[in-house]
């Protein structure tokens, strides 16, 4: 250190940026602990905040340092990105505070974003004094990094990234492209600093490496966590976790047999089977399988209940530590033999969303069972008893050590006098919170407030917290203030909260990775913990996310600070974009190809140099259709243009195009220059397909183009051209079809009438004798009636029973009948539509043949059927169905029998 610091002979004195690197558990922190307490403090009589400055990303892991936030520490904006909001007052404290800061160490680096390890470095240059001997080297204008200071960058990493931002151990891909940087300048700027060099020397000057696991003794544990560390979990060593059958005795360091029994040393040959080994292995490999098991299982094995319940169980999100907390706090109530105390939190919304959100108070139930995070780091329901673990969850009183993650257990709590009577009542729901929870914190210093009787015993009172409902949206606008107590229960954490932590009493973790889960989260739980005992694996897990390898940033990062020289040209190799060229066949990168060649098939891709190669020997340019290289005359002039790089037709090809219409080929003047450069063969349209030709419409249905004329069926309705016009033979085969429709309409109509009298005919004949009148009378309900005209003794048939007969045939008048029999009147009845004088001459001339005629047919019908005169006898009228006044009529009037009375029931 002496001699980095030692100034060449005449030159500036180069302040030492040095790296402390180390697993989990070899006391990184520890040291730094040394360095303060013993270099800084004791030796050199400094004091934190003058001289040296201590900074963590997390609290909780400043304050086992006895050290400071980035964020507090440096005055940087947690909430965003941007630094200027700092006010001048702020400012001026801190470089006041900064004006003797000679050390700056940073501890658990690996958590801290390339973009917040830059804005630190900008504010380090900012604080500290240009009149500061190390902020600038001789001869530069420019600031030394970190302005000067000695940094010390301690952690691991491998290690959890950052929450958010770039993690440091992310190689910059620029190296490996010597492409430009498409990341923002904070990005990169941060990247510098612990990649890049100032002149030849790189900014991290040197590294110190610790080995040696101090917090975990465990061989079998650390061979375990080194395992999951490189990604190459073994498979004996996840059957150890589970307590499966391994190849391998229990007492199986990873490095040595323990046991060193004769027998087991045997089982190591490789010959047994794993059933065989277990079977004969000795005691104490089997007392070393047993306490190798760490997955709990339901059955009860591992029943440390009591050692489990003080355990923490670590979980790689929020939501998961949120339901945990809650469910673990009930069974640990329930254990103690005590009643959950639940204080429910207030949200009050801002009259401003609810302007936007009038009906917004419904939702606030279910706000209630979002988790803390979401809601301004309060929880909605908060379950509380005495002697319960809780942690702070804001920064409740800094000179105390009471910080965000602060670990301690609920003394009591104290209420209103007016809320006492409520408490009679025995509710275990507070709606109305009480107006202190006394809780007792574990931290460094020891401490009392006044009045109260107890060490160390803080009363922690409701805070409000605003938060947004809308969050994800770029301008926030329903907010919400809810009113909470800053208390978490303590039994479960984070990952990244944990990470730093040892915890003795043991941790809880949940190896079964989800879709994206990283397995550096169960690393960091499973390196907590002092001993095998302490650690409980919640279920089993799969091993394939533990067995992947581990990133090749860490380790590049690693060889960078220790001076290594790294091989980028073979490292480019590997990770470059690279594609093979379709004409040289030679695998070039990216940049060794034109974006238009790049973004070709692998087939029509040609690098650079083969471009260059065809520019060089006069055929500059590819024909898209044929492929073939040829010179700028063998194209069109239009493809000289830039745009036309990546579509250009030869002359040849470019001869004739087929129509998309006619589907003739024709040479580039059939077609508009639009239809000829269409790289679409359907848009491609020729001249005489396109063209409107004066006083001619396209037919909407046979889509010919016609002369006006033969639209004339059309134009009666309408004179537009609307693209729906129709020629006169469009239009006759519309009409023509439209007949032919409604007559077969009407042609089905007439058949499924005659189907029906035809059906009635069939029963009628098939009916039996006896039914065949009741049918008759049914079906025909006009009966046929019998008569005599008085004018001409004619015989008339008639359905009329009372009314005027009209008998036309006979003599064309009219005759009156009463209940079915002839009414004679003096005189006769005129027709209401008299016959002109000259018929009715006419017709008196011809009414003697009629007579006669009518004579002879009553005659006819009277001796042509002895049965219908039967019939006639007894009084029931025959039925003739094709005389029937119902024949011919529509189907709708003729009800057929058989619809009307059943065949059974009118037989009967
Ligand atoms: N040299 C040492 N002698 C005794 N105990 C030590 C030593 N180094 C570390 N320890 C103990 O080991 C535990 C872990 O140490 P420490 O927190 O410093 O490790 P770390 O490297 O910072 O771990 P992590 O990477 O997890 O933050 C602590 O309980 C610490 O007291």
């Amino acid at each position: 250190m002496k001699a980095e610091m030692q100034p060449a002979e005449g030159a500036t004195p180069e302040p030492l940026r040095w790296a402390l690197h180390g697993g989990p558990g070899t006391g990184k922190s520890h040291t730094l602990k040394l360095i303060r307490e013993e270099l800084f403090e004791q030796i050199a009589g400094w004091t934190r905040g003058s001289q040296y400055q201590i900074v963590t990303l997390q609290a909780v892991m400043a304050n086992d340092l006895d050290g400071d936030t980035i964020h507090h520490a440096l005055g940087l904006n947690w909430q965003s990105a941007s630094d200027d909001k700092i006010s001048g007052s702020k400012f001026l404290d801190l470089s006041a505070k900064a004006v003797q800061w000679r050390w700056l160490i940073i501890d658990e680096i690996s958590m801290v974003s390339a973009e917040l390890l830059a804005r630190l470095d900008l504010r380090c240059r900012e604080l500290v004094r240009d009149l500061a001997q190390s902020k600038y080297a001789r001869g530069s204008a420019h600031a030394r990094p970190f302005g000067g200071l000695n940094v010390i960058l301690s952690g691991d990493l491998w290690q959890l990234p950052p929450p958010r931002g770039t993690f440091l151990g992310e190689v910059p891909w620029e190296m490996l492209t010597s492409g430009k940087s498409r990341k923002v300048a904070h990005t990169v700027h941060g990247q510098e600093l612990v990649w890049g060099s100032v002149g030849e020397k790189s900014v991290v000057q040197g590294l110190t490496e610790l080995v040696q696991c101090e917090r975990t003794r465990d061989v079998w544990l650390q061979h375990v966590q080194k395992e999951i560390r490189d990604g190459r979990l073994a498979a004996d060593s996840h059957a150890f976790l589970h307590g499966q059958d391994t190849s391998v005795p229990g007492s199986w360091s990873g490095e040595a047999l323990e046991c060193g029994n004769a027998t087991c040393r045997k089982l190591m040959q490789g010959k047994y089977t794993p059933a065989h080994i277990r079977l004969h292995e000795c005691p104490r490999c089997k007392e070393e399988r047993a306490s190798k098991k760490r997955v709990v299982d339901t059955a009860g094995h591992m029943v440390e209940v009591e050692k489990r319940d003080r355990a923490k169980a670590i979980f790689a999100t929020n939501a998961v530590k949120y339901h945990v907390n809650k469910l673990r706090a009930q069974d640990w109530a329930q254990r103690q033999g005590q009643e959950v105390q639940y204080a429910i939190a207030k949200d009050t919304i801002s009259s401003r969303a609810l302007q936007e959100k009038p009906d917004l108070g419904r939702e606030k139930l279910t706000w209630l069972q979002r988790h803390d995070q979401d809601c301004g780091g309060l929880y909605g329901v908060l379950p509380l008893c005495v002697g319960m673990p809780v942690t702070a969850t804001d920064h409740l009183d800094r000179r105390r050590g009471i910080l965000k993650g602060c670990p301690g257990k609920v003394v009591g709590w104290s209420w209103r006098k007016e809320q006492e009577i409520a408490q009679d009542q025995k509710t275990h729901i507070w709606n109305q919170p009480p107006t202190c929870i006394f809780v007792q914190f574990t931290t460094k210093t020891q401490w009392r407030v006044q009045g109260l009787d107890k060490d160390n015993v803080f009363p922690v009172t409701l805070q409000r917290q605003p938060w947004h409902i809308d969050k994800g949206r770029s301008r926030p606008m329903l907010r919400v203030v809810r009113r909470q107590f800053p208390l978490a229960p303590g039994f479960a954490t984070t990952a990244h909260a944990a990470q730093g932590q040892t915890y003795a009493e043991g941790a809880i973790t949940d190896m079964q990775l989800g879709e994206g889960g990283d397995p550096m989260t169960a690393y960091i739980a499973v390196t907590r913990v002092r001993d095998r005992e302490g650690l409980y694996i919640y279920r089993p897990f799969d091993a394939s996310p533990y067995q992947k390898g581990c990133s090749v940033g860490r380790a590049l990062l690693l060889q960078t600070w220790r001076g290594d020289c790294i091989d980028w040209a073979t490292l480019r190799t590997r990770y470059r974009e690279e594609a093979a060229c379709s004409e040289c066949r030679e695998r070039k990168p990216k940049s060794g190809y034109t974006a238009g060649q790049w973004k070709r098939e692998a087939a029509a891709r040609v690098c650079r140099e083969c471009v260059r190669n065809h520019a060089a020997n006069n055929t500059p340019w590819q024909c898209s259709v044929c492929k073939a290289w040829q010179d700028e005359a063998a194209f069109a002039k239009q493809y000289a243009r830039p745009p036309c790089t990546f579509y250009r037709v030869c002359h040849t090809c470019e001869v004739q195009k087929p129509c998309c219409k006619c589907g003739v080929a024709k040479p580039a003047s059939a077609f508009g220059a639009s239809a000829w450069k269409a790289r679409h063969a359907d848009r491609r349209c020729c001249k005489d397909c396109a063209v409107k030709v004066t006083g001619h419409w396209r037919c909407g249905v046979c889509s010919e183009q016609k002369a006006r004329e033969h639209f004339s069926a059309w134009t009666r309705q309408s004179t537009r051209q609307n693209g729906k016009q129709r020629c006169n033979p469009c239009v006759q085969a519309t009409e023509i079809r439209a007949a032919a429709k409604k007559a077969k309409g009407r042609l089905y109509k007439l058949r499924v009438q005659d189907k029906r009298q035809q059906v009635i005919r069939c029963s009628r004949a098939e009916s039996p004798d006896s039914v065949r009148p009741l049918l008759r009378r049914s079906v025909c309900r006009q009966a046929i009636r019998r008569a005599t005209a008085w004018q001409t003794k004619a015989p008339v048939r008639s359905t009329v029973r009372t009314g005027e007969i009209e008998h036309r045939r006979a003599c064309g008048n009219r005759f009156r009948v009463k209940d079915g029999h002839v009414d004679e009147p003096a005189q006769p009845t005129p027709r209401k539509t008299q016959p002109r004088a000259q018929t009715t001459q006419a017709a008196q001339a011809a009414r003697p043949q009629q007579e006669t005629q009518a004579t002879a047919r009553a005659a006819k019908e009277t001796n042509a059927a002895p049965a219908k005169a039967e019939l006639e006898s007894k009084n029931c009228l025959s039925f003739d169905i094709s005389k029937s006044p119902e024949h011919g009529r529509s189907p709708a009037k003729v009800v057929p029998w058989s619809m009307k009375i059943p065949f059974e029931r009118a037989g009967s």
